[in-house]
């Protein structure tokens, strides 16, 4: 049975080339019998940063392996700019730059030469100036003729971008850009991200690291258990999903909520101090100026009030612990 339809873009219109990968009801079982992906439909926007929010194991470097040739799947197909990516997968690997969690390549080669060879391995002419905009605009170029072994981690993480845009991708995957990278290199990685797509590369990341998700993508897609929940503007999900909470600051502590104020909405902290009402945003009565009212009319003092909202990481967690097991 395929999973209920959760929000996904409705589709275009034959013809339209709005989407630039298609998967539509893509399954994986492995050899040893385990279902890795249940029946999958997802559409990437030309042009977008998408990101694919799962837990370990939820069946992220499954599907990504699958939309870039690596895995091959047990039903369903995949269509990348038109191209199938079984029959085609020649013209589907030219046209993805895959930046891995690890480096497999040989720790003696030199910098400059393994981006270069990566280039070649996809048919590309030699462009020399070209490996040098890359390497510059990734701080390799100093180490250009350094062996990839004298790389700390972060400079080896710059030279798996490095390769992986090498052949001029119009669509790049990250699996994980964030696992074990630190602050600054971070950061470096975002702008770069930002200033791909500005020159119209997709870019589809893999992440459990929400921060990451809220701060880069356009559209952001949950995959839990080899299903995807759902998949949405960051910015609608966060509205809709997100709920609100206010805290109240009470002028004198309580011991308890009074009748004609408690509700299901309402608690009271442990020290009797602030009250917290959690309510939907999108409500046209959010409550908050009844609850207002029966505080007054039950003589407690507010002394401050501060509004929060929940954060995608919330959100994720909601969604992903919520699901029948
Ligand atoms: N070659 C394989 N044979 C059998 N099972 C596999 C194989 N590769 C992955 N799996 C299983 O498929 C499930 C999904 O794995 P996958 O690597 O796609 O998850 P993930 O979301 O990328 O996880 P992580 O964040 O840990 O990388 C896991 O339960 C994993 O153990």
């Amino acid at each position: 049975m395929r999973p209920a339809a959760h929000a996904h873009p409705a589709p275009p219109p034959a013809g339209a080339d709005d989407f630039v990968i298609r998967v539509e009801g893509l399954e994986k079982t492995y050899a040893s019998g385990f279902k890795a992906l249940e029946t999958v439909d997802l559409a990437i926007r030309r042009g977008e940063i998408f990101a694919l929010l799962g837990e370990n194991g939820a069946g992220k470097s499954t599907l990504i392996g699958a939309i870039c040739g690596l895995v091959r799947p047990s039903g369903g197909r995949i269509l990348v700019d038109g191209h199938d990516a079984v029959a085609d997968y020649r013209a589907v690997r030219a046209k993805i730059g895959l930046v891995p969690q690890e480096l497999h390549v040989d720790s003696f080669e030199r910098v400059m030469d393994t981006v270069a060879f990566s280039r070649g391995l996809f048919g590309k002419p030699r462009d020399p100036a070209f490996i040098e905009g890359i390497l510059r605009e990734l701080s390799l170029w100093e180490k250009r003729n350094d062996k990839i072994i004298a790389l700390s981690g972060g400079m080896k993480r710059r030279l798996l971008i490095a390769k992986a845009l090498a052949h001029e991708p119009t669509i790049l995957f990250l699996d994980e850009p964030s696992a074990g990278v630190d602050v600054e290199l971070r950061r470096e990685m975002w702008q770069m991200v930002h200033r791909l797509r500005a020159r119209g590369v997709t870019i589809i990341l893999t992440t459990h690291y929400i921060e990451e998700a809220e701060e880069m993508a356009d559209r952001v897609g949950v995959i839990n258990k080899g299903e995807i929940l759902l998949v949405e503007e960051k910015t609608t999900l966060m509205r809709k999903l997100g709920r609100r909470e206010l805290t109240l600051h009470l002028r004198e502590p309580l011991a308890a909520l009074p009748d004609g104020v408690a509700g299901p909405a309402l608690t009271l902290a442990e020290d009797g101090r602030s009250l917290t009402y959690v309510f939907d945003s999108q409500s046209e009565d959010t409550g908050i100026a009844g609850l207002l009212r029966s505080l007054a009319e039950a003589g407690i003092e507010v002394r401050d009030l501060a509004t929060s909202e929940s954060s995608l990481e919330e959100i994720f967690v909601s969604l992903v612990r919520g699901r029948p097991q």
